[in-house]
């Protein structure tokens, strides 16, 4: 790493399930430091397993909210430890798990302001929440709330016409309506409640934070058409609860300057600007630099992609939040829980374990696999909610069984023919510009991105994401700055390193899924309905 000590920058913060972890990013746009602090191992006091505690019965999973504060002043001083110059911190900003939610107990904002510079941070917070245990994303205790706000504004299709997404059990309205309904006192000693972004903001600012619109189309709460938040909503989930919310705000507003604790305690520069934390995700699509027409594919346990919308169709499935880079579009998260866990079974079923066995299926087979149409959910999917093994002929007769090749390449058309048929059922569209942007580890395997590019007739590049909601936060920062002057997001980050190329469409692949995508959505829709038992 180039000396840390003495280079103009921004900082990039991601307060994720598991770790603090922030970069610095200087004007070119270079990675010159980075740092994490993980709650398991580096803060035992509070016995996370993956840096929550799932409760008896495994539905509520909550997270302590000093561990994340003292997770702060670790880093801090590790960076003071290292030398690192504070003082040329132009800005900053950051990300947080997306939905969770912090409760800031009545009279906190005056102990925010008033941070003694000798003393860490966690120290002088301990009295200031109401709810020690902060709920996350992956608690699914809230299904009873869901359906109270679905009936409360017309149905599941009316919130996500309303919302971006249906009800969803971790999204933070449904969490806030428990809470009031089983914590009553808690929640009535309660004078603000942040997500995790802008908690983490509020800790540099010293003062509370507002949520942005990106993070805030996570909670069931915003209108994301208007970015208001909805007044049905509000009154569905908890009383008072515009005034403990704060007015939602643009992901590159600037909402403050460092409070006088860093500059005095680390020697930030009084005027070191503090620009709106938002979501992980949508950290995640600034880092990746997706720009209208893009998708992103994160090819991992779960497959998720990013897209970004000009025009969203909220659906069923599939969440909409406002777009953190431009606040006139939208982003996408569209998640396929039988990800690479389905292809290692493949693998092993079909290709002996191997890999290289598995790619020379794909290579000695041709697009569009003869017309087998393959379906394969060993786990129940999220998207759509199907479970089981379905394959089907040319003439879409139900079949037992694929030759081992013909299996291999029907599990990765589909999976990606899946993709490209749910991102177009929330408004996505191909566009001539369009590039298709792999990460996760399924993205190493170049076989398996021919068959990417070819279903959706893209280019296919690959990109390092593992720090790239840090890393688009640090952006966000420069873009903050540069906001002011009605500078876009990709004029900013022009200078950031560019994704390598990894597959371009095979000449004819558009003729051939153009054939087979209405083939597959309508044996996909033919499954959901047998499996729903509408068929007789
Ligand atoms: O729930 C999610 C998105 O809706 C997760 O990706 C969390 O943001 C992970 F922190």
């Amino acid at each position: 790493m180039a000396d840390p000590a003495a280079r103009c920058c921004c900082l990039g913060w991601d307060f994720s399930t598991q770790q603090v972890k922030v970069v610095a990013v200087d004007a070119e746009l270079n990675v010159f430091y980075e740092d994490s602090v993980h709650f398991d191992t580096d803060l035992p006091e509070f016995g996370t397993q993956g840096g929550v505690h799932v409760h008896e019965g495994g539905l509520a999973v909550t997270s302590p909210v000093l561990m994340w504060v003292q997770a702060l002043d670790i880093i801090l001083e590790k960076m003071k430890a290292s030398g690192f110059g504070f003082s040329q911190v132009l800005a900053l900003s950051g990300a947080g798990q997306q939905h969770g939610s912090v409760y800031w107990k009545v009279g906190a904002s005056q102990v925010l302001k008033g941070l003694s510079p000798d003393l860490p941070l966690h120290e002088q917070l301990q009295a200031c929440f109401s709810i020690s245990n902060c709920p996350v994303w992956m608690d699914s205790s809230t299904t009873a709330q869901c359906r109270q706000l679905e009936a409360a504004v017309g149905g599941a299709q009316a919130l996500s016409c309303l919302t971006g997404s249906r009800a969803y059990e971790r999204f933070t309205g449904n969490q806030i309506a428990k809470i009031y309904q089983q914590h009553p006192e808690a929640y009535s000693h309660t004078e603000r409640i942040s997500l995790v972004s802008s908690f983490a903001a509020s800790l540099f600012l010293g003062s509370y934070s507002h949520i942005d619109y990106s993070d805030g189309s996570g909670m069931n709460l915003l209108q994301i058409q208007d970015k208001v938040w909805s007044q049905a909503c509000l009154d569905a989930c908890a009383p008072h609860l515009e005034k403990k919310l704060g007015p939602p705000v643009p992901s590159c507003s600037v909402v403050g300057a460092v409070s006088s604790y860093y500059v005095q305690r680390y020697g930030f520069p009084p005027g070191c600007k503090v620009v709106a934390f938002t979501g992980d995700n949508p950290a995640s699509l600034a880092g990746m630099r997706l720009e209208e027409g893009d998708i992103a594919v994160s090819l991992g346990t779960s497959d998720t992609l990013f897209l970004w919308l000009k025009e969203p169709t909220p659906a069923l499935e599939g969440h909409i939040f406002c777009n953190p880079v431009d606040p006139q579009q939208y982003m996408a998260l569209l998640c396929f829980k039988n990800g690479s866990l389905m292809r290692e079974k493949i693998r092993d079923e079909a290709a002996s374990c191997s890999w290289s066995k598995f790619s020379e299926a794909l290579r000695s087979t041709e697009m569009g696999n003869g017309g087998n149409l393959g379906f394969y959910f060993d786990v129940m999917e999220i998207t759509p909610e199907i479970t089981g093994r379905y394959r089907f002929s040319a003439e879409n007769r139900e079949v037992s069984a694929f030759p081992r090749n013909v299996e291999i390449r029907a599990l990765i058309e589909g999976q990606f023919m899946a993709k490209r048929i749910h991102a177009e059922g929330l408004g996505y569209r191909v566009m001539p510009k369009t590039k298709i942007l792999a990460t996760g580890g399924a993205s190493h395997n170049r076989d398996i991105l021919q068959v990417l590019a070819d279903v959706f007739c893209a280019p296919v590049y690959v990109i390092d994401t593992a720090n790239s909601a840090c890393v688009g936060s640090a952006y966000q920062a420069f873009h903050g700055l540069a906001a002011g002057a009605g500078v876009p997001f990709q004029e900013v980050v022009k200078l950031a390193p560019k994704p390598r190329l990894a597959a371009t469409p095979t000449p004819g692949a558009s003729q051939v899924y153009a054939a087979l995508l209405p083939r597959y959505a309508q044996l996909e829709q033919r499954i959901v309905s047998q499996t729903q038992g509408l068929l007789e």
